[in-house]
Protein backbone atom coordinates (compact mmCIF):
# COMPACT_ATOMS: atom_id res chain seq x y z
CA UNK A 1 0.00 0.00 0.00
CA UNK A 2 1.18 3.60 -1.08
CA UNK A 3 0.21 6.69 0.63
CA UNK A 4 -0.07 10.14 -1.53
CA UNK A 5 -1.17 13.58 -1.17
CA UNK A 6 -3.27 13.37 -3.55
CA UNK A 7 -4.61 10.52 -6.11
CA UNK A 8 -6.38 11.90 -9.35
CA UNK A 9 -8.48 9.04 -11.21
CA UNK A 10 -7.99 10.21 -14.93
CA UNK A 11 -5.77 12.14 -16.89
CA UNK A 12 -8.17 14.25 -18.99
CA UNK A 13 -8.71 17.42 -17.08
CA UNK A 14 -7.61 15.57 -14.12
CA UNK A 15 -3.84 15.77 -15.04
CA UNK A 16 -3.86 19.85 -14.88
CA UNK A 17 -4.41 19.55 -10.93
CA UNK A 18 -0.24 18.79 -10.56
CA UNK A 19 -0.72 22.49 -9.59
CA UNK A 20 3.14 23.66 -8.56
CA UNK A 21 1.17 23.90 -5.06
CA UNK A 22 1.78 20.18 -5.30
CA UNK A 23 5.74 20.81 -5.72
CA UNK A 24 6.57 19.68 -2.38
CA UNK A 25 4.02 16.84 -2.13
CA UNK A 26 3.45 13.40 -3.22
CA UNK A 27 0.70 12.95 -6.39
CA UNK A 28 -0.87 9.25 -7.67
CA UNK A 29 -1.97 9.95 -11.33
CA UNK A 30 -4.11 6.61 -12.47
CA UNK A 31 -5.29 6.43 -16.03
CA UNK A 32 -6.31 3.12 -17.56
CA UNK A 33 -6.58 4.65 -21.39
CA UNK A 34 -4.79 7.23 -23.23
CA UNK A 35 -3.14 9.99 -21.16
CA UNK A 36 -5.12 13.36 -21.82
CA UNK A 37 -7.96 11.87 -21.83
CA UNK A 38 -11.07 12.15 -24.15
CA UNK A 39 -10.62 16.23 -25.45
CA UNK A 40 -6.73 15.46 -26.88
CA UNK A 41 -7.12 11.91 -28.12
CA UNK A 42 -10.69 10.96 -29.70
CA UNK A 43 -12.45 14.64 -28.40
CA UNK A 44 -12.69 18.16 -29.42
CA UNK A 45 -8.86 18.55 -30.91
CA UNK A 46 -9.24 15.78 -33.38
CA UNK A 47 -12.66 16.37 -34.29
CA UNK A 48 -11.71 19.88 -35.36
CA UNK A 49 -8.64 19.19 -37.26
CA UNK A 50 -10.78 17.21 -39.38
CA UNK A 51 -13.25 19.63 -39.85
CA UNK A 52 -10.80 21.81 -40.70
CA UNK A 53 -10.06 19.35 -43.55
CA UNK A 54 -13.58 19.35 -44.39
CA UNK A 55 -13.96 22.75 -44.57
CA UNK A 56 -11.07 23.32 -46.98
CA UNK A 57 -12.55 20.98 -49.63
CA UNK A 58 -16.25 22.57 -49.00
CA UNK A 59 -14.47 25.96 -50.20
CA UNK A 60 -13.38 24.53 -52.63
CA UNK A 61 -16.28 22.88 -54.33
CA UNK A 62 -17.82 25.99 -53.48
CA UNK A 63 -15.89 28.68 -55.05
CA UNK A 64 -17.64 28.60 -58.47
CA UNK A 65 -20.61 30.87 -57.22
CA UNK A 66 -17.51 33.80 -56.74
CA UNK A 67 -16.56 33.23 -59.77
CA UNK A 68 -13.17 31.15 -59.08
CA UNK A 69 -13.39 27.73 -60.86
CA UNK A 70 -11.62 24.90 -58.92
CA UNK A 71 -12.21 21.89 -58.84
CA UNK A 72 -11.72 18.98 -56.24
CA UNK A 73 -9.60 16.24 -57.37
CA UNK A 74 -9.80 14.01 -54.50
CA UNK A 75 -8.97 13.32 -50.65
CA UNK A 76 -6.30 11.40 -49.34
CA UNK A 77 -7.89 10.14 -46.23
CA UNK A 78 -4.82 8.68 -45.05
CA UNK A 79 -3.20 12.05 -45.30
CA UNK A 80 -5.31 13.55 -43.87
CA UNK A 81 -5.43 11.24 -40.48
CA UNK A 82 -2.16 10.80 -40.08
CA UNK A 83 -1.69 14.53 -39.90
CA UNK A 84 -3.79 14.71 -37.09
CA UNK A 85 -2.68 12.09 -34.91
CA UNK A 86 0.93 12.55 -36.03
CA UNK A 87 0.34 15.79 -34.38
CA UNK A 88 -1.73 14.36 -31.32
CA UNK A 89 -0.07 11.26 -30.32
CA UNK A 90 3.61 12.37 -29.77
CA UNK A 91 1.93 14.93 -27.22
CA UNK A 92 -0.22 11.48 -25.63
CA UNK A 93 3.06 10.13 -25.25
CA UNK A 94 4.90 13.12 -23.71
CA UNK A 95 2.17 13.52 -21.33
CA UNK A 96 2.15 9.99 -20.40
CA UNK A 97 6.39 10.12 -20.10
CA UNK A 98 6.01 13.56 -18.04
CA UNK A 99 3.87 11.73 -14.83
CA UNK A 100 5.72 8.31 -15.14
CA UNK A 101 8.59 10.60 -14.52
CA UNK A 102 7.85 13.40 -12.93
CA UNK A 103 9.85 14.12 -9.62
CA UNK A 104 6.49 14.68 -7.54
CA UNK A 105 4.21 11.91 -9.47
CA UNK A 106 3.78 8.35 -9.94
CA UNK A 107 2.02 7.30 -12.69
CA UNK A 108 -0.63 4.04 -12.54
CA UNK A 109 -1.40 2.99 -15.92
CA UNK A 110 -4.55 0.90 -15.07
CA UNK A 111 -7.60 0.65 -13.90
CA UNK A 112 -8.91 2.57 -10.79
CA UNK A 113 -11.81 1.78 -8.49
CA UNK A 114 -12.60 2.24 -4.56
CA UNK A 115 -12.25 0.05 -1.79
CA UNK A 116 -12.73 2.46 0.82
CA UNK A 117 -13.39 6.39 1.34
CA UNK A 118 -10.07 7.25 0.34
CA UNK A 119 -8.46 4.03 -0.44
CA UNK A 120 -8.05 2.82 -4.42
CA UNK A 121 -7.05 -0.69 -6.00
CA UNK A 122 -5.75 -0.34 -9.18
CA UNK A 123 -4.94 -2.92 -11.66
CA UNK A 124 -1.69 -2.73 -13.55
CA UNK A 125 -1.51 -5.36 -16.34
CA UNK A 126 -1.59 -8.57 -14.01
CA UNK A 127 -0.74 -6.74 -11.10
CA UNK A 128 -2.77 -4.64 -8.15
CA UNK A 129 -1.71 -2.27 -6.46
CA UNK A 130 -3.13 -0.35 -3.81
CA UNK A 131 -3.27 3.18 -3.35
CA UNK A 132 -4.42 5.70 -0.23
CA UNK A 133 -4.06 9.24 -0.25
CA UNK A 134 -5.03 12.18 1.99
CA UNK A 135 -7.45 13.79 -1.21
CA UNK A 136 -8.85 11.52 -3.98
CA UNK A 137 -10.05 13.52 -7.27
CA UNK A 138 -12.34 11.54 -9.94
CA UNK A 139 -12.05 12.94 -13.29
CA UNK A 140 -12.95 10.06 -14.95
CA UNK A 141 -15.09 11.27 -17.92
CA UNK A 142 -17.69 9.32 -19.71
CA UNK A 143 -17.91 6.74 -22.50
CA UNK A 144 -20.17 6.44 -25.68
CA UNK A 145 -23.42 4.58 -25.11
CA UNK A 146 -24.51 1.72 -27.48
CA UNK A 147 -28.18 1.32 -27.77
CA UNK A 148 -28.40 -2.87 -27.36
CA UNK A 149 -30.52 -3.11 -30.53
CA UNK A 150 -27.11 -2.70 -31.96
CA UNK A 151 -24.43 -3.66 -29.36
CA UNK A 152 -26.34 -7.37 -28.96
CA UNK A 153 -27.15 -7.54 -33.04
CA UNK A 154 -23.56 -8.51 -33.25
CA UNK A 155 -23.16 -6.26 -36.22
CA UNK A 156 -19.59 -4.34 -36.62
CA UNK A 157 -19.66 -0.39 -35.88
CA UNK A 158 -17.62 2.61 -34.52
CA UNK A 159 -18.24 5.19 -31.97
CA UNK A 160 -15.92 7.69 -32.08
CA UNK A 161 -13.47 6.56 -30.07
CA UNK A 162 -12.64 4.51 -33.55
CA UNK A 163 -13.68 5.85 -36.55
CA UNK A 164 -11.30 8.51 -37.08
CA UNK A 165 -8.62 6.41 -37.06
CA UNK A 166 -10.24 3.79 -40.22
CA UNK A 167 -7.62 3.34 -42.96
CA UNK A 168 -10.28 3.81 -46.08
CA UNK A 169 -13.22 5.99 -46.01
CA UNK A 170 -16.56 3.95 -46.82
CA UNK A 171 -18.28 5.20 -49.57
CA UNK A 172 -21.54 5.32 -47.85
CA UNK A 173 -22.11 5.85 -43.80
CA UNK A 174 -25.01 5.24 -41.61
CA UNK A 175 -24.81 7.86 -38.68
CA UNK A 176 -27.21 6.62 -35.36
CA UNK A 177 -28.25 9.38 -33.45
CA UNK A 178 -28.73 13.35 -34.13
CA UNK A 179 -26.55 15.20 -31.75
CA UNK A 180 -23.16 16.81 -31.48
CA UNK A 181 -21.25 13.91 -32.56
CA UNK A 182 -23.47 13.00 -35.46
CA UNK A 183 -23.59 16.39 -36.93
CA UNK A 184 -19.61 16.92 -36.60
CA UNK A 185 -18.69 13.54 -38.14
CA UNK A 186 -21.89 13.88 -40.96
CA UNK A 187 -20.19 16.82 -41.95
CA UNK A 188 -16.90 15.35 -41.68
CA UNK A 189 -17.67 12.71 -43.69
CA UNK A 190 -20.14 13.55 -46.12
CA UNK A 191 -17.60 16.90 -47.03
CA UNK A 192 -14.99 14.05 -47.58
CA UNK A 193 -16.85 12.61 -50.45
CA UNK A 194 -18.79 9.80 -48.16
CA UNK A 195 -22.53 9.65 -48.51
CA UNK A 196 -24.31 10.02 -45.33
CA UNK A 197 -27.51 8.71 -43.65
CA UNK A 198 -28.23 10.13 -40.66
CA UNK A 199 -30.68 7.66 -38.23
CA UNK A 200 -32.16 9.78 -35.11
CA UNK A 201 -35.11 8.88 -32.65
CA UNK A 202 -35.85 12.43 -32.46
CA UNK A 203 -38.48 14.53 -34.76
CA UNK A 204 -34.98 16.89 -35.11
CA UNK A 205 -31.62 17.12 -35.22
CA UNK A 206 -29.97 19.12 -32.48
CA UNK A 207 -32.75 19.02 -30.19
CA UNK A 208 -31.27 20.72 -27.23
CA UNK A 209 -30.58 23.92 -29.25
CA UNK A 210 -32.93 27.11 -29.62
CA UNK A 211 -36.38 25.43 -31.54
CA UNK A 212 -35.54 27.87 -34.18
CA UNK A 213 -31.53 26.72 -34.98
CA UNK A 214 -33.05 23.19 -34.49
CA UNK A 215 -35.26 23.47 -36.97
CA UNK A 216 -33.25 25.47 -39.51
CA UNK A 217 -30.57 23.02 -38.82
CA UNK A 218 -32.61 20.10 -39.57
CA UNK A 219 -33.63 21.79 -43.00
CA UNK A 220 -30.33 22.23 -43.85
CA UNK A 221 -28.84 18.70 -42.67
CA UNK A 222 -31.82 17.33 -45.13
CA UNK A 223 -30.65 18.93 -48.24
CA UNK A 224 -26.76 17.71 -47.25
CA UNK A 225 -27.47 14.38 -46.08
CA UNK A 226 -30.01 11.23 -45.75
CA UNK A 227 -31.65 12.18 -42.53
CA UNK A 228 -34.35 9.93 -40.91
CA UNK A 229 -35.99 11.71 -37.89
CA UNK A 230 -38.48 9.59 -35.40
CA UNK A 231 -36.83 6.75 -36.23
CA UNK A 232 -36.63 3.42 -34.52
CA UNK A 233 -34.51 0.86 -34.84
CA UNK A 234 -35.89 -2.66 -34.10
CA UNK A 235 -33.18 -4.36 -36.11
CA UNK A 236 -29.33 -4.46 -37.37
CA UNK A 237 -27.72 -6.48 -39.03
CA UNK A 238 -24.74 -6.84 -42.00
CA UNK A 239 -21.05 -7.36 -42.06
CA UNK A 240 -17.72 -5.96 -42.20
CA UNK A 241 -18.61 -4.14 -45.44
CA UNK A 242 -22.31 -3.24 -45.34
CA UNK A 243 -24.56 -2.75 -42.36
CA UNK A 244 -28.59 -2.63 -42.27
CA UNK A 245 -30.53 -0.79 -39.72
CA UNK A 246 -34.38 -2.10 -39.64
CA UNK A 247 -36.71 0.70 -38.87
CA UNK A 248 -40.06 0.14 -37.23
CA UNK A 249 -41.58 2.26 -40.09
CA UNK A 250 -40.34 -0.85 -42.24
CA UNK A 251 -37.62 1.20 -44.08
CA UNK A 252 -34.21 -0.49 -44.06
CA UNK A 253 -31.29 1.49 -43.85
CA UNK A 254 -27.48 0.47 -45.30
CA UNK A 255 -24.22 1.71 -45.20
CA UNK A 256 -20.57 0.55 -45.77
CA UNK A 257 -19.81 1.57 -41.88
CA UNK A 258 -22.30 2.54 -38.91
CA UNK A 259 -21.39 4.87 -36.55
CA UNK A 260 -22.86 5.30 -33.17
CA UNK A 261 -23.74 8.77 -31.64
CA UNK A 262 -25.93 8.92 -29.12
CA UNK A 263 -24.89 10.14 -26.40
CA UNK A 264 -22.39 9.57 -23.42
CA UNK A 265 -22.73 8.43 -19.37
CA UNK A 266 -20.67 8.99 -16.64
CA UNK A 267 -17.69 6.39 -16.39
CA UNK A 268 -18.56 5.66 -12.90
CA UNK A 269 -20.06 1.95 -13.44
CA UNK A 270 -17.43 0.06 -12.42
CA UNK A 271 -15.36 2.31 -9.86
CA UNK A 272 -16.10 1.15 -7.01
CA UNK A 273 -18.42 4.38 -5.61
CA UNK A 274 -20.45 2.43 -3.43
CA UNK A 275 -17.43 0.71 -1.29
CA UNK A 276 -16.27 4.47 -1.10
CA UNK A 277 -19.77 5.61 -0.30
CA UNK A 278 -19.63 8.39 -3.03
CA UNK A 279 -23.32 8.95 -3.72
CA UNK A 280 -24.08 9.20 -7.27
CA UNK A 281 -27.48 11.32 -9.45
CA UNK A 282 -29.81 9.27 -11.29
CA UNK A 283 -28.15 9.33 -14.55
CA UNK A 284 -24.87 7.93 -13.26
CA UNK A 285 -23.21 11.15 -12.51
CA UNK A 286 -21.08 11.88 -9.51
CA UNK A 287 -22.81 14.14 -6.88
CA UNK A 288 -21.02 17.23 -5.73
CA UNK A 289 -21.56 20.45 -4.68
CA UNK A 290 -20.61 23.86 -5.85
CA UNK A 291 -17.24 23.55 -4.64
CA UNK A 292 -16.59 20.25 -6.27
CA UNK A 293 -16.89 18.25 -2.96
CA UNK A 294 -18.25 14.82 -3.29
CA UNK A 295 -20.33 14.01 0.12
CA UNK A 296 -17.43 11.78 1.35
CA UNK A 297 -14.82 13.60 3.05
CA UNK A 298 -11.70 14.62 0.63
CA UNK A 299 -12.93 12.93 -2.25
CA UNK A 300 -13.78 15.39 -5.17
CA UNK A 301 -15.11 15.58 -8.84
CA UNK A 302 -15.29 17.15 -11.84
CA UNK A 303 -15.56 17.02 -15.55
CA UNK A 304 -17.67 14.81 -17.45
CA UNK A 305 -18.10 12.11 -14.70
CA UNK A 306 -19.72 14.76 -12.67
CA UNK A 307 -20.80 17.73 -14.47
CA UNK A 308 -23.95 18.52 -16.13
CA UNK A 309 -22.37 20.04 -19.05
CA UNK A 310 -20.09 17.13 -20.85
CA UNK A 311 -17.70 20.39 -22.69
CA UNK A 312 -13.96 20.91 -22.71
CA UNK A 313 -14.06 24.35 -21.61
CA UNK A 314 -16.27 23.71 -18.18
CA UNK A 315 -14.28 20.55 -17.47
CA UNK A 316 -11.04 22.56 -17.75
CA UNK A 317 -13.29 25.33 -15.52
CA UNK A 318 -13.46 22.80 -12.85
CA UNK A 319 -10.45 21.15 -12.86
CA UNK A 320 -9.40 24.95 -12.48
CA UNK A 321 -11.59 25.45 -9.67
CA UNK A 322 -10.71 22.19 -7.77
CA UNK A 323 -6.93 22.77 -8.07
CA UNK A 324 -7.33 25.80 -6.15
CA UNK A 325 -10.06 24.51 -2.85
CA UNK A 326 -7.83 21.09 -2.95
CA UNK A 327 -5.14 23.33 -1.58
CA UNK A 328 -6.93 25.89 -0.05
CA UNK A 329 -9.63 24.29 2.56
CA UNK A 330 -10.22 27.89 4.14
CA UNK A 331 -11.10 30.20 0.66
CA UNK A 332 -13.35 27.58 -1.33
CA UNK A 333 -14.17 28.82 -4.83
CA UNK A 334 -17.55 27.41 -6.48
CA UNK A 335 -17.59 26.67 -9.62
CA UNK A 336 -19.16 29.13 -12.37
CA UNK A 337 -22.12 27.85 -14.29
CA UNK A 338 -23.87 30.58 -15.07
CA UNK A 339 -23.54 31.18 -18.63
CA UNK A 340 -21.77 28.02 -20.50
CA UNK A 341 -21.59 28.12 -24.16
CA UNK A 342 -21.36 25.41 -26.58
CA UNK A 343 -20.89 25.12 -30.07
CA UNK A 344 -21.30 22.24 -32.76
CA UNK A 345 -18.46 22.50 -35.52
CA UNK A 346 -21.25 20.93 -38.15
CA UNK A 347 -22.16 22.53 -41.37
CA UNK A 348 -23.38 24.65 -41.21
CA UNK A 349 -21.64 25.98 -37.64
CA UNK A 350 -23.47 26.14 -34.51
CA UNK A 351 -22.91 28.18 -31.56
CA UNK A 352 -25.16 29.04 -28.53
CA UNK A 353 -25.00 30.44 -24.79
CA UNK A 354 -28.05 31.15 -21.99
CA UNK A 355 -31.75 30.59 -22.62
CA UNK A 356 -33.04 29.10 -25.45
CA UNK A 357 -36.57 31.55 -26.97
CA UNK A 358 -38.45 29.26 -24.95
CA UNK A 359 -36.45 28.56 -21.53
CA UNK A 360 -36.80 32.18 -21.65
CA UNK A 361 -40.40 32.47 -22.25
CA UNK A 362 -41.20 29.88 -19.68
CA UNK A 363 -38.86 31.60 -17.02
CA UNK A 364 -41.24 34.71 -17.08
CA UNK A 365 -38.43 37.02 -19.16
CA UNK A 366 -40.33 39.76 -21.20
CA UNK A 367 -38.42 39.08 -23.90
CA UNK A 368 -37.29 41.00 -26.82
CA UNK A 369 -35.77 39.16 -29.72
CA UNK A 370 -33.86 39.65 -32.93
CA UNK A 371 -32.80 37.57 -35.81
CA UNK A 372 -30.09 38.61 -37.66
CA UNK A 373 -29.34 37.56 -40.72
CA UNK A 374 -25.62 37.83 -41.95
CA UNK A 375 -26.89 38.46 -45.39
CA UNK A 376 -28.02 41.67 -44.42
CA UNK A 377 -24.82 42.46 -43.24
CA UNK A 378 -21.64 43.78 -46.09
CA UNK A 379 -19.76 40.67 -44.66
CA UNK A 380 -22.80 38.39 -45.56
CA UNK A 381 -23.01 40.37 -49.12
CA UNK A 382 -19.09 38.96 -49.48
CA UNK A 383 -20.45 35.68 -48.66
CA UNK A 384 -23.54 35.53 -50.69
CA UNK A 385 -25.17 33.94 -47.79
CA UNK A 386 -28.59 32.70 -47.45
CA UNK A 387 -28.90 30.87 -44.46
CA UNK A 388 -27.53 32.28 -41.62
CA UNK A 389 -28.54 33.38 -38.69
CA UNK A 390 -28.06 35.29 -34.89
CA UNK A 391 -30.38 35.08 -32.80
CA UNK A 392 -30.51 37.37 -29.47
CA UNK A 393 -32.38 37.31 -26.84
CA UNK A 394 -32.74 40.07 -23.97
CA UNK A 395 -35.00 41.04 -21.30
CA UNK A 396 -36.65 44.07 -22.49
CA UNK A 397 -36.78 45.35 -18.69
CA UNK A 398 -33.03 45.41 -17.31
CA UNK A 399 -31.84 44.99 -21.35
CA UNK A 400 -29.24 42.48 -20.36
CA UNK A 401 -28.88 39.50 -22.98
CA UNK A 402 -30.07 36.17 -21.77
CA UNK A 403 -29.00 33.92 -24.73
CA UNK A 404 -27.46 33.66 -28.21
CA UNK A 405 -28.11 31.09 -31.12
CA UNK A 406 -25.91 31.45 -33.76
CA UNK A 407 -26.03 29.23 -37.23
CA UNK A 408 -23.31 30.62 -39.61
CA UNK A 409 -19.62 30.47 -40.78
CA UNK A 410 -17.58 31.06 -37.30
CA UNK A 411 -20.80 30.45 -35.05
CA UNK A 412 -18.30 30.13 -32.70
CA UNK A 413 -16.40 32.85 -32.89
CA UNK A 414 -18.68 35.36 -33.25
CA UNK A 415 -20.57 34.83 -30.41
CA UNK A 416 -17.87 35.31 -27.65
CA UNK A 417 -18.82 38.95 -27.30
CA UNK A 418 -22.33 37.98 -26.46
CA UNK A 419 -20.76 35.48 -24.03
CA UNK A 420 -18.46 38.35 -22.23
CA UNK A 421 -21.22 40.34 -21.86
CA UNK A 422 -23.33 38.44 -20.04
CA UNK A 423 -20.66 37.62 -17.98
CA UNK A 424 -19.60 40.37 -17.22
CA UNK A 425 -23.50 42.05 -16.98
CA UNK A 426 -22.67 44.50 -19.69
CA UNK A 427 -26.20 45.66 -21.22
CA UNK A 428 -27.37 44.87 -25.03
CA UNK A 429 -27.08 49.03 -25.94
CA UNK A 430 -23.75 49.30 -24.12
CA UNK A 431 -21.69 46.68 -26.02
CA UNK A 432 -23.77 47.46 -29.25
CA UNK A 433 -22.73 51.59 -28.94
CA UNK A 434 -19.93 51.59 -26.14
CA UNK A 435 -17.39 50.24 -28.66
CA UNK A 436 -15.94 50.38 -32.23
CA UNK A 437 -17.56 47.41 -34.69
CA UNK A 438 -15.03 47.16 -37.46
CA UNK A 439 -16.14 47.93 -41.07
CA UNK A 440 -17.37 45.83 -42.44
CA UNK A 441 -16.19 42.43 -40.71
CA UNK A 442 -18.42 39.72 -40.09
CA UNK A 443 -18.77 40.90 -36.03
CA UNK A 444 -21.23 43.56 -37.62
CA UNK A 445 -23.70 40.21 -38.05
CA UNK A 446 -23.62 40.96 -33.83
CA UNK A 447 -23.07 44.92 -33.87
CA UNK A 448 -27.18 44.36 -35.84
CA UNK A 449 -28.48 42.13 -33.76
CA UNK A 450 -28.14 43.89 -30.43
CA UNK A 451 -29.19 46.79 -32.14
CA UNK A 452 -32.66 45.25 -33.45
CA UNK A 453 -33.41 44.40 -29.81
CA UNK A 454 -36.42 46.35 -28.81
CA UNK A 455 -36.61 48.29 -25.10
CA UNK A 456 -38.84 49.68 -22.85
C1 LIG B 1 -16.00 13.17 -30.52
C2 LIG B 1 -16.04 14.21 -29.43
C3 LIG B 1 -15.86 15.54 -29.75
C4 LIG B 1 -15.89 16.50 -28.75
N1 LIG B 1 -15.73 17.81 -29.10
C5 LIG B 1 -15.78 18.76 -28.16
C6 LIG B 1 -15.60 20.13 -28.50
O1 LIG B 1 -15.38 20.49 -29.66
N2 LIG B 1 -15.66 21.05 -27.52
C7 LIG B 1 -15.91 20.70 -26.22
O2 LIG B 1 -15.98 21.58 -25.36
N3 LIG B 1 -16.07 19.40 -25.86
C8 LIG B 1 -16.02 18.44 -26.79
N4 LIG B 1 -16.17 17.13 -26.44
C9 LIG B 1 -16.38 16.80 -25.01
C10 LIG B 1 -15.02 16.79 -24.25
O3 LIG B 1 -14.13 15.94 -24.93
C11 LIG B 1 -15.23 16.33 -22.83
O4 LIG B 1 -16.20 17.15 -22.20
C12 LIG B 1 -13.94 16.41 -22.02
O5 LIG B 1 -12.88 15.77 -22.68
C13 LIG B 1 -14.16 15.79 -20.64
O6 LIG B 1 -12.95 15.85 -19.92
P1 LIG B 1 -12.79 15.01 -18.57
O7 LIG B 1 -11.47 15.39 -18.02
O8 LIG B 1 -13.99 15.16 -17.73
O9 LIG B 1 -12.79 13.49 -19.04
P2 LIG B 1 -11.83 12.70 -20.02
O10 LIG B 1 -11.02 13.59 -20.87
O11 LIG B 1 -12.69 11.69 -20.67
O12 LIG B 1 -10.78 11.99 -19.04
C14 LIG B 1 -11.13 10.91 -18.24
C15 LIG B 1 -9.99 9.94 -18.21
O13 LIG B 1 -10.21 9.04 -17.14
C16 LIG B 1 -9.77 7.75 -17.53
N5 LIG B 1 -10.48 6.80 -16.64
C17 LIG B 1 -11.81 6.62 -16.57
N6 LIG B 1 -12.11 5.73 -15.61
C18 LIG B 1 -10.94 5.34 -15.07
C19 LIG B 1 -10.59 4.46 -14.02
N7 LIG B 1 -11.51 3.81 -13.31
N8 LIG B 1 -9.28 4.28 -13.74
C20 LIG B 1 -8.32 4.95 -14.44
N9 LIG B 1 -8.60 5.81 -15.42
C21 LIG B 1 -9.89 6.03 -15.72
C22 LIG B 1 -10.16 7.66 -18.99
O14 LIG B 1 -9.37 6.69 -19.66
C23 LIG B 1 -9.88 9.09 -19.47
O15 LIG B 1 -8.58 9.21 -20.02
C24 LIG B 1 -16.12 16.13 -27.41
C25 LIG B 1 -16.29 14.78 -27.07
C26 LIG B 1 -16.24 13.83 -28.07
C27 LIG B 1 -16.40 12.38 -27.70
N1 LIG C 1 -18.48 20.53 -30.21
C1 LIG C 1 -18.68 20.04 -28.99
O1 LIG C 1 -18.65 20.74 -27.99
C2 LIG C 1 -18.94 18.57 -28.83
C3 LIG C 1 -18.75 17.70 -29.88
C4 LIG C 1 -19.03 16.35 -29.67
C5 LIG C 1 -19.50 15.92 -28.44
N2 LIG C 1 -19.67 16.81 -27.44
C6 LIG C 1 -20.22 16.40 -26.13
O2 LIG C 1 -20.42 14.99 -26.11
C7 LIG C 1 -21.78 14.73 -25.78
C8 LIG C 1 -22.23 13.45 -26.43
O3 LIG C 1 -22.44 13.67 -27.83
P1 LIG C 1 -23.51 12.82 -28.61
O4 LIG C 1 -23.72 13.40 -29.93
O5 LIG C 1 -23.19 11.38 -28.48
O6 LIG C 1 -24.81 13.00 -27.69
P2 LIG C 1 -26.04 14.00 -27.82
O7 LIG C 1 -26.76 13.88 -26.53
O8 LIG C 1 -25.64 15.33 -28.31
O9 LIG C 1 -26.94 13.35 -28.97
C9 LIG C 1 -27.42 12.04 -28.88
C10 LIG C 1 -28.36 11.84 -30.05
O10 LIG C 1 -28.66 10.48 -30.21
C11 LIG C 1 -30.07 10.32 -30.35
N3 LIG C 1 -30.37 8.99 -29.82
C12 LIG C 1 -30.18 8.54 -28.56
N4 LIG C 1 -30.51 7.23 -28.48
C13 LIG C 1 -30.89 6.84 -29.73
C14 LIG C 1 -31.31 5.62 -30.28
N5 LIG C 1 -31.42 4.53 -29.53
N6 LIG C 1 -31.63 5.59 -31.59
C15 LIG C 1 -31.51 6.70 -32.36
N7 LIG C 1 -31.10 7.89 -31.89
C16 LIG C 1 -30.79 7.96 -30.58
C17 LIG C 1 -30.66 11.46 -29.55
O11 LIG C 1 -31.99 11.75 -29.96
C18 LIG C 1 -29.69 12.57 -29.91
O12 LIG C 1 -30.01 13.11 -31.17
C19 LIG C 1 -22.54 15.97 -26.24
O13 LIG C 1 -23.74 16.12 -25.53
C20 LIG C 1 -21.57 17.07 -25.95
O14 LIG C 1 -21.72 17.53 -24.63
C21 LIG C 1 -19.40 18.13 -27.60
Amino acid sequence: MTHFDLAIIGTGSGNSLVTPDFDDKRVAVIEEGLFGGTCLNVGCIPTKMFVYAAEVADTIRGSGRYGVDATLDGVRWRDIRDRVFGRIDPIEAGGREYRENGANTTAYEGHAEFVGPRELRVQVGDRVEEVTADQVVIAAGAHSVVPEVISESGVPFHTSDTVMRIDELPSSMVILGGGFIASEFAHVFSALGVEVRIVTRGPAMLRAEDAEISKEFTSLAGRQWDVHLNAKVIGAKGAANEVVLELDSGELVSGELLLVATGRQPNTARLGLEKAGVATHSDGRVKVDEFGRTNVEGVWSLGDVSSPYQLKHVANHEARVVAHNLTHADDLQAFDHRFVPSAVFTHPQIASVGMTEADAREAGVDVTVKVQKYGDTAYGWAMEDTTSIFKVIADRHTKLIVGAHVMGPMASTLIQPVIQAMSFGQTAPDVARGQYWIHPALAEVVENALLGLEFD
